[in-house]
């Protein structure tokens, strides 16, 4: 089997930057509110487990919905956010769990961008000394500093040098200011740079001009970049790489090139799928995975992205939860008459919480809520939830129902000449029994 190509690619480069498991969760305080929404306390995993190798003068992008987990990651690597397992070694030395002050030298090697270049700068200071402090900071020589920043400036630039010095950020324009943040992050001589977002709130004129100016950056001065974004055209356009992410984890990792020619993971196709057809004023919105991205604090069983997945069937880790995304879906294609005596059979969907195998859907109408379900089987062949659904049974109290057991898939390697892709998906692994007549047939992983 080949190697996972989320860790040290075809080349033999030792990455500049390894992520090995890496988790960061989130503790919840069960507030009375949180209590109200069915959110007891517990964690947000924002990220689970995520392995990624960095290579000098590489760009990774990282794509995926809000909450995915792309921020956290970026914060994780410059310390800025608690990891909670897992390791980030930075030219081999581990720098996971540093404490700020030796974190703060490496700051001038491993910086961030943000999406906002208005509040990344201080109003009451010039670009100048701006870009000027921060050298000061990482303690580069008064004497030194005046030439270093007019290089830094000219670098993005933002020449004349004298014109722009000057100026304080409320005096440049979006694209500018964006500039001046590079600017001061090139002056330390990074060598990883995590640009989160950095482009989404500048105009689309000067959009291409800042994915340019990085290009060159990385071109020129062999910094890697860690992209995050979630526009897929401009990841296409940077990336040598790209990790797609959903619910803290990693599903598809591979080449830019081949994860938009060949997308395998159904989350990845659905986003690129997602992508608006800019040649079609007009035209017909976008086609978007059913459902909503679920509660990070209680991922769905098995696969992240099964209660949404159009091809997902039995092994894929169906619950008594995603019932909820069945139901909801069939009432806004039936009459309000058919809508109204259902809906009366399933008072409380929010009670729907359970994630265990077997799941007591309270109701002093069993026999009805068995009918509609069957009714509903019926009418959808293809609906996967009921390839993972094994019995449903009249029990004291209401129905049980009882699911197949979950496989949770991990990112394998395809297993074909030329690809350098990582799939964390059942359709591409050769454990799971594809059927949905006789589930798992050997773990994964
Ligand atoms: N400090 C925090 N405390 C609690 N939960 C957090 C914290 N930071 C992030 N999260 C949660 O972690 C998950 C991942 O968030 P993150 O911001 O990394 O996602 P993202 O993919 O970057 O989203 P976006 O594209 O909207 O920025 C979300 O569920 C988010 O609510």
């Amino acid at each position: 089997m080949k190697p996972d190509l989320s860790k040290s690619e075809t080349g033999h480069e030792t990455p500049i930057l390894s992520l090995t498991d890496l988790s960061v969760h989130f503790a919840l305080r069960g507030s009375a509110l949180g209590r109200l929404i069915g959110r007891s306390s517990g964690s947000v995993k924002a990220l689970d487990g995520v392995s990624l190798d960095v290579k000098p003068g590489e760009v990774v992008g990282l794509v995926g919905e809000s909450g995915s987990g792309k921020s956290t990651l970026g914060r994780a690597v410059l310390g800025l956010a608690p990891v909670t397992a897992g390791s980030i070694k930075y030219r081999g030395r581990e720098i996971s769990r540093l404490a700020e002050k030796a974190m703060r030298p490496l700051r001038a090697k491993l910086q961030m961008i943000f999406q906002d270049p208005h509040a990344a700068l201080n109003p009451s200071m010039t670009i100048e000394q701006a870009v000027s402090d921060a050298l000061r900071i990482h303690g580069v020589p008064a004497g030194e500093r005046r030439a270093q920043v007019a290089s830094a400036l000219e670098r993005v630039g933002l020449a004349p040098v004298e014109r722009f010095a000057p100026k304080y950020p409320s005096e440049l324009s979006g694209g500018q200011k964006q500039r001046a943040v590079i600017a001061r992050a090139i002056a330390l001589g990074p060598e990883v740079l995590v640009a989160d977002e950095p482009i989404s709130m500048l105009d689309m004129s000067v959009r291409a001009k800042i994915l340019s100016l990085m290009n060159d950056l990385r071109a020129d001065l062999g910094i890697s970049f860690i992209y995050i974004t979630h526009d897929l055209a401009s990841a296409r356009f940077f990336c040598d790489r790209v990790a797609i992410m959903y619910l803290g984890k990693i599903v598809e990792i591979g080449t830019a090139q081949e994860i938009f020619a060949n997308p395998r993971h159904p989350y990845t196709q659905a986003l690129l799928k997602a992508i608006p057809d800019v040649s079609v004023v007009g035209g017909p919105p976008a086609e978007l995975p059913r459902g909503e991205i679920p509660d990070a604090a209680r991922p769905p069983q098995g696969c992240p992205f099964h209660p949404r997945c159009p091809r997902a069937f039995a092994a894929c880790g169906w619950e008594a939860r995603d019932l909820k995304v069945v139901l909801e879906e069939r009432w806004t294609t039936v009459d309000l008459e058919v809508y109204q005596r259902e809906s009366e059979l399933f008072p409380d969907l929010g009670a729907l919480q359970t994630v265990d195998r077997v799941a007591l859907l309270r109701t002093p109408r069993s026999a009805e809520v068995i009918a509609v379900l069957e009714s509903i089987r019926r009418e959808n062949p293809a609906e996967p939830f009921f390839t993972g659904l094994i019995e449903m049974n009249q029990v004291p109290g209401g129905v049980q129902l009882e699911f197949v057991d979950s496989v949770r898939p991990v990112l394998l390697p395809i297993v074909e000449a030329g690809s350098s892709t990582s799939v964390a998906c059942h359709l591409y692994s050769d454990v799971v029994d594809l059927t949905g007549t006789g589930g798992v047939t050997a773990p994964v992983g």
